[in-house]
């Protein structure tokens, strides 16, 4: 039943494509998905050519039209972008935040009604139906409401429940966990390319030993530590590079970085409340 929702989405940018890719390819209908941006007219063209969504640049009508609001915005833009649709949200919608660090209670500040909030933390692998989303519930939604958004996020890969307080950490480790991953295939590029390797057979390489390890963490019962010591001879080439991680304090350096990031979620939920006060 949930496909035959009416979606809107607010914003319409690298988060949001990705997940109407994803729910586009699975069970929506591109007819279901409406979308609107602040002002960028060619990136809503765009979206319309290539996925076949309807587009509109009122968003009080999207609002009105749709039973869900995605919002996608960034968190800065939140408080201006309800504003502008405040009039048209109703205590039936169920609006579904993306956004980084923002508590679903702001939410529903901003919306000035008892209105169901999800907030949820996909990472953009939703195009591919390979997000890992975990979503949580606000004050007013409910177990249906619950089920309604696991099933839009099913669409498009994993999901898990959490509770709200845990989507700074879920943000810190796979909403930006993908970058993370593509930082690392970044300097394995450099790399190859200092060392003399053509640029096309090393994105090969790199690409089968990411999928193969990804695909071994996944299938084999071993834990991490494991598979790396199989792949480690003693003396041999794959110690030798690790010492060097190790000197560069590569495991802390990764520590720091998600440690870095969900405090980051957690000043974008307090810069929103300052913003807005
Ligand atoms: N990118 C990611 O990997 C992930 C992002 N998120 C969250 O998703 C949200 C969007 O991120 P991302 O897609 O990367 O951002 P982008 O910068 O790619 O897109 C932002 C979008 O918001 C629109 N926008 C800005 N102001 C308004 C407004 N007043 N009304 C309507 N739309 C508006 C922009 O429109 P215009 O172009 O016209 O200005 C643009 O379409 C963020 O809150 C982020 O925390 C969550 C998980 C992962
Ligand atoms: O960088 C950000 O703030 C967003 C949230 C998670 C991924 N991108």
């Amino acid at each position: 039943m949930e496909k035959q929702h009416k979606i809107a989405f607010i914003g319409a940018g690298a988060m949001a494509e990705a997940m109407i890719a994803g729910m586009t390819k699975t069970l929506y209908k591109p007819n279901q998905l409406i979308v609107t941006n602040r002002a960028n007219k060619d990136r809503l063209s765009y979206l319309a050519n290539t996925y076949g969504v309807r587009t509109e640049t009122n968003k009080q009508q999207a609002v009105q039209e749709a039973d869900i609001i995605i919002l996608a915005m960034k968190p800065k833009d939140v408080a201006n972008s309800m504003a502008e649709f405040v009039s048209s949200i109703r205590e039936d919608h169920l609006i579904i935040s993306v956004l980084a660090g923002v508590a679903t209670d702001s939410i529903v500040e901003l919306a000035k009604k008892r209105v169901p909030v999800v907030r949820a933390m996909p990472n953009t692998s939703a195009a591919i139906g390979k997000s890992a989303t975990a979503i949580s519930l606000g004050k007013f939604a409910n177990e249906q409401h619950l089920a309604i958004a696991k099933s839009l996020f099913e669409t498009v890969g994993l999901v898990t429940v959490v509770e709200e307080h845990h989507l700074h950490a879920v943000t810190a480790l796979s909403g930006s966990g993908p970058a993370y991953v593509y930082y690392l295939v970044e300097a394995m590029e450099k790399a190859a390319n200092e060392i003399g390797l053509e640029s096309n057979v090393a994105k090969s390489l790199i690409l089968q030993t990411i999928i193969g390890a990804a695909e071994m963490l996944k299938h084999s019962p071993k834990h991490p530590s494991a598979l790396r010591k199989e792949v480690t001879s003693p003396n041999g080439t794959t110690e030798a590079g690790i010492r060097v991680l190790e000197a560069y304090r590569y495991q802390e350096a990764m520590i720091a970085c998600i440690k870095r990031a969900m405090e980051r979620s957690i000043e974008l939920g307090k810069e929103l409340i300052a913003m807005t006060k």
